[in-house]
């Protein structure tokens, strides 16, 4: 099947190339081109050749980069390449890489084209800057060539693994002594020099005709113990190295791979993690980042969050919540992602939540909000409501500014209930104390508000804090409860009500 539709929603290539214009602008395709039927201009991903003049032109065409291979060598298909960066971008955004001017990253592996490392620093606009390792000598030889090729020595600089060490990061950083770098980055040779898995075979047995051509030597693509046990040294080292390098990446070939590797970093403790999934064409690849920065929260990386899929154990128990989610308003109630934020925000201020804001792009029908709470506010919120009912009229009271909730007891009139009052003062009290990044939270969560074609949706996943897993079923209950309870306060407005909500009509 094919997964196209799952790649990354900044991916360019979501959209396969007209190769009609491609052939026009890039003659030298017109060799491995073919015309269907229907007067289309198809590339076969089975032949090598085509493969490669695709990726050199794409790369020229999109990134301006220059690319040469030696015969024989991995051709770096694009999609899922970029759909790597963009996960990493999605990492940044969270680790808040747009504040820093130059972000350091590493290559474990760059293969003869360098490929990632070339993309990291033209995407980035050169604010990424790469050290990019590789073992073997002649693909090292080439990934060199290619920097110089594309004038980009300044922000990638190509080191040779230290092979007397057997390690993979440990010996080259010591090169670096006084760097720290803000993530590291693998496409690890998958299989096993020591069995026969190279070929993929069906369920029958049978070997499966490859839907892509496959390039790259034996020497690249193998490795003894193959990609798990790759991965499960980089985790060993990352122990030892812990945050001189912020953020541990790497993709996974197989999803048998994942699943272990998911076991090798809950066996090693390591629960500050997230996962993703790069897809392209027929292709599905997994990829996995954790951290030992207790201020990097990596569940809030987006995309993850919404799958379900974030930092689960195999078939097991979750090693931080599994999001609960609901659809909070229907398409027809709010006018954008942004009403329902400013909703959802007035609601969590209302029991002294703390907010704030992760991802937030006005392109993406997608917001992530960090939450946290120094104790628990959201209990027995239906018994405060009932005793503090919403007024009906919407007159403001006495002692207000007119920017709370109009509450009124129902018993003795439009006078304040004796219970509202106090959930102000703890209101007030905790949020002064504006811990959002402190250690000791008592929860820590992330919030994701997204769009989908019949509304909107929150999605709550506990991440950290003695509050435990269930305090986020409550809090997504008291959302729901409070905004079911409250349809008066779904206004026209435009929000001017602190307690208001906007509505598209
Ligand atoms: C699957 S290829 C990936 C190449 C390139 N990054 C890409 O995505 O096209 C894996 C690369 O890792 C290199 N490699 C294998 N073991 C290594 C090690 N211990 N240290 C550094 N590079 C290694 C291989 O030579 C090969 O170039």
């Amino acid at each position: 099947m094919a997964v196209n539709e799952f790649m990354h929603p900044r991916n360019r290539y979501r959209q396969k190339p007209n190769f009609h214009l491609l052939v026009k602008q890039y003659p030298e395709l017109n060799e491995v081109a073919r015309v269907d039927l229907t007067g289309k201009v198809k590339l076969d991903y089975r032949n090598k050749r085509a493969v490669h003049l695709l990726s050199k032109c794409l790369l020229l065409r999109d990134f301006g980069l220059k690319l040469e291979l030696p015969p024989n060598k991995l051709v770096p298909t694009l999609p899922l390449r970029l759909n790597y960066i963009h996960w990493l971008e999605d990492i940044g955004s969270v680790a808040q890489w747009q504040d820093k001017e130059t972000v350091r990253g590493i290559d474990i592996g760059c293969g003869a084209s360098c490929i990632y490392p070339l993309l990291a620093v033209v995407q980035s606009q050169q604010r990424w800057h790469m050290v990019a390792i590789e073992k073997a000598e002649d693909s090292l030889e080439s990934a060199k060539a290619n920097v110089i090729r594309n004038e980009l020595q300044g922000c990638i600089n190509v080191q040779s693994q230290k092979l007397e060490g057997n390690t993979i990061l440990l010996d080259v950083l010591k090169d670096f002594p006084n760097e720290r770098f803000d993530f590291c980055m693998c496409n690890p040779p998958f299989f096993d020099s020591n069995s026969n898995e190279l070929k993929p075979h069906d369920r029958t047995g049978k070997r499966r005709e490859p839907s892509n051509a496959s390039t790259g030597s034996l020497e690249e693509l193998c490795t003894e113990g193959g990609e798990v046990k790759f991965i499960s040294q980089i985790i060993e080292e990352s122990l030892q190295l812990k945050d001189r390098v912020s953020v541990y990446t790497t993709m996974i070939g197989h999803k048998s791979s994942y699943e272990k590797i998911l076991r090798a970093l809950k066996q090693a403790s390591i629960h500050n993690i997230t996962v993703s999934r790069f897809c392209q064409g027929n292709t599905t690849r997994w990829a996995v980042a954790w951290s030992f920065d207790a201020k990097l929260l990596l569940p809030l990386v987006p995309n993850s969050l919404t799958t379900g899929e974030n930092n689960v154990s195999p078939g097991k128990k979750k090693a931080v919540g599994k999001p609960v989610s609901c659809r909070i308003f229907a398409a027809s109630d709010m006018d954008s992602i942004q009403s329902v934020k400013k909703c959802i925000l007035t609601k969590l201020q209302a029991i002294a939540i703390d907010v704030r804001a992760v991802v937030e792009t006005s392109t993406t029908d997608e917001i992530i909000l960090e939450l946290s709470a120094q104790e628990n506010t959201w209990s027995h919120q239906r018994r405060k409501r009932r005793a503090a009912q919403i007024s009906p009229d919407g007159k403001e009271m006495p002692n207000g500014n007119g920017t709370q909730p109009k509450c009124y007891d129902q018993q003795n009139g439009p006078e304040y209930s004796n219970k509202r009052p106090r959930l102000e003062e703890e209101q007030y009290e905790i949020s002064s104390k504006e811990k959002i990044h402190a250690d000791d939270s008592y929860l820590r969560a992330a919030l994701n508000i997204h769009r989908k074609e019949d509304g909107y949706y929150l999605a709550l996943q506990y991440v950290a804090g003695n509050a435990g897993k269930d305090a986020v079923n409550q809090i997504l209950q008291y959302l729901k409860n409070t905004i079911k309870a409250t349809p008066s306060e779904i206004t026209t407005d435009g929000g001017k009500q602190a307690a208001a909500c906007t509505s598209a009509k």
